[in-house]
């Protein structure tokens, strides 16, 4: 869920136009008050929680039919109600936070407050995340909370169940042929939506590509009678044409806390070739508009779902030009933060360079005023009338409002105002799984990697290139035993950044065998990285111990509770054989499901009695 706090009514695309320049020079001053404030404070203690998004589906056993419904909004209120009378009752650690989420038919929840350094609060994930659907109590007879990341038939008619019919033809919002304007009742999510569109002069185009069976149509066509979406679907892609498509998937998220500004830099970096590999491995959504389709995960989809990008901006790239864009404000981070990684910053990233000379001025790292400059060359997409009176430096709206519209792989989150809380780094990758288990997993996995990190100073880090390159890699179908990643085979000696020469950091260069020719902060030690498959990245090979068998070195070294260890090795037991292939990921399950029906015509077609039975 992104920044929802606003004032005064909503503003257009047209009316935001004038006061882009001020927000975001406001919005720097901002991050400057905190970074002044805040860059040197000594020691903040671990903390960390995660976020579930889930959807309400509604079953209609006489039809076979699974539809979403409309209800999370009615829910998510009686949950805060019953929240509040818990509040009196019960300790936070047993509580949670509702949210709202883009469409209306998604829901938000994360733990009452967030776990701290004890690693027993590991094991109590799973019961908090169980307690948390057990909470939802509220629903009807024939509905269920589910997280799927993606519905199956998003977009198809009568996807959605509303209590009166609505007109799948008259969206002026989204202007789609297929997704309803269902957004949360909050602005933020109808004014994202209308003024991405507005901004970029087009609907939204997501072509995706289908997955080509026996009997799949070749070459696949759609054909839809409107000229937009007829000249933007491609030929043997699926075509979709909204924001819901992509913002109304779900995924699960962790946030982590460092203890100070320069670990959380660290920690940014080091998870960042992690990230390919836990998409890879928690890939969870294969089917798109009714279709199975080459891919198992929603990252492209969303990406392509909130692009605003104009067509100059997309299509005209070339490093030179700041007017062109490499990306959606939604992918992979291009660059890493801490100044001894520079030399892996082999991306020419796009930066708003008034944005990084106000920032250098300031004092501010090279790196890091890199990275801010590079979210700054978005523009605000939502804006509130009475902000622009009432906006001050020592807020951080406007800064938040660049950033939460800034959609990565990681999310470098600096304090807010007015609470204790200090610099954390979001991982956001991960798609969301089915149970609570494995839900369960893929955090703890997560943040105990974080720990073995900090703790045993591991170096994950390789050229940017590659790290993104892996994110492509990780989309594709079943990527998990079929592709291999980059990834570094000596992994032990990350340097703290006050030993870093900074004189000698030039730009990496990578021969034609995959090896780092450069390293002079490493002069004596030969570093490596090569393509790995995510097995060997996770369960280890012969030269290469693998991040499970790290982790348990850890946890034998440190005082843990004998119950909360065997809990955590039963996650690392699900981690460990989705990577070997004796577990599927969920994608291929959910492909294998519908592959395997007897339904199923061989044409790529997921119908609703499909859909019903997998769900
Ligand atoms: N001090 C903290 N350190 C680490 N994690 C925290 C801290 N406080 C809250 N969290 C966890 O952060 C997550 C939610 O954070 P936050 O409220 O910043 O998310 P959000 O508004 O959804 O942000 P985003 O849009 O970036 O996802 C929850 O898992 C929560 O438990
Ligand atoms: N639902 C989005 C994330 C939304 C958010 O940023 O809160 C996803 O699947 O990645
Ligand atoms: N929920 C996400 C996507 S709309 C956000 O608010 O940023």
């Amino acid at each position: 869920m992104g920044f929802l706090k606003f004032e005064g009514t909503p503003m257009t695309w047209t009316e935001i136009l004038p006061h882009i320049h001020a927000v975001k020079a406001l919005g720097i001053q901002q991050f400057l008050h905190t970074y002044k404030r805040l860059a040197n404070r000594p020691k903040d203690d671990l903390k960390w929680g995660d976020e579930i998004e889930y959807m309400i589906v509604r079953f209609n056993h006489k039809e076979k039919k699974a539809q979403l419904t409309v209800r999370a909004e009615e829910i998510w209120k009686a949950l805060q109600k019953k929240q509040n009378e818990m509040n009196e009752r019960y300790s936070k650690r047993l509580q949670a936070i509702w949210g709202p989420e883009y469409a209306r038919y998604c829901l938000e929840s994360s733990p009452g407050e967030p776990y701290e350094g004890s690693l027993e609060h590991l094991a109590y994930v799973e019961k908090n995340m169980k307690q948390r659907r057990e909470q939802i109590k509220m629903l009807y007879e024939d509905e269920m909370v589910l997280s799927l990341t993606g519905f199956p038939r998003l977009g198809c008619p009568d996807f959605v169940y509303t209590p009166t019919t609505y007109n799948q033809a008259a969206n002026p919002v989204s202007q789609s042929l297929f997704y309803p304007d269902l957004f949360s009742t909050h602005p933020r999510f109808p004014y994202l939506t209308q003024n991405i569109r507005e901004r970029r002069s087009s609907k939204i185009e997501i072509n995706i590509p289908i997955f080509k069976d026996i009997n799949t149509m070749s070459p696949f066509v759609e054909i839809f009678g409107d000229p937009e979406s007829d000249g933007a679907s491609k030929v043997d892609h699926v075509y979709m044409d909204a924001m819901g498509f992509g913002m109304g998937t779900t995924c699960l998220q962790c946030t982590i806390q460092a203890s100070n500004l320069d670990e959380a830099k660290l920690l940014y970096d080091q998870l960042a070739p992690i990230c390919p590999i836990m998409l890879a491995l928690s890939a969870a959504s294969p089917i798109y508009k009714g279709y199975l389709t080459a891919v198992d995960t929603r990252w492209d989809v969303i990406a392509a779902s909130v692009d605003d990008r104009t067509a100059n901006e997309r299509y005209a790239y070339s490093s030179a030009n700041i007017e062109t864009i490499r990306q959606s404000r939604f992918g992979a981070i291009e660059s890493y933060l801490s100044p001894q990684n520079k030399q892996f910053n082999d991306v020419d990233i796009e930066m708003d360079p008034e944005t990084k000379a106000t920032l250098l001025n300031a004092g501010v790292e090279e790196s890091l005023a890199n990275h801010i400059a590079h979210l700054w060359i978005r523009d605000p997409l939502t804006l509130f009338s009475k902000q622009i009176s009432n906006m001050t430096e020592d807020r951080m709206d406007y800064f938040e409002n660049i950033q939460s519209t800034n959609w990565q792989t990681l999310r470098f989150k600096p304090p807010p105002p007015d609470s204790d809380i200090g610099w954390r780094i979001e991982f956001r990758p991960l798609e969301a799984q089915l149970t609570d288990f494995e839900n369960a997993a893929y955090v703890v996995f997560v943040v105990l990697l974080s720990r073995v990190i900090l703790a045993n100073k591991l170096d994950f880090v390789i050229p940017m290139s590659y790290v993104i390159e892996g994110m492509h890699r990780a989309q594709r179908n079943n990527a998990a035993m079929t592709e291999k990643f980059y990834f570094r085979r000596n992994i032990k000696c990350f340097k703290e950044s006050e030993t870093i020469n900074e004189t000698n950091a030039t730009n990496v260069k990578v021969n034609t065998n995959g090896y780092s020719e450069l390293c002079p902060q490493h002069k004596n030690i030969t570093f490596q990285y090569a393509e790995m498959k995510v097995n060997a990245i996770i369960n280890g090979t012969d030269d290469f111990p693998g991040l499970i068998s790290i982790i348990h070195t850890y946890l034998d070294s440190v005082k843990i509770e004998t119950k909360a260890r065997s809990i955590i090795n039963t996650y690392l037991n699900l981690i460990s054989k989705r990577a070997n292939g004796k577990y599927l990921t969920a994608a291929e399950w959910k492909r294998q499901f519908v592959l395997h029906h007897e339904e199923y015509k061989h044409d790529s077609v997921v119908t609703d009695s499909i859909a019903y039975d997998l769900l």
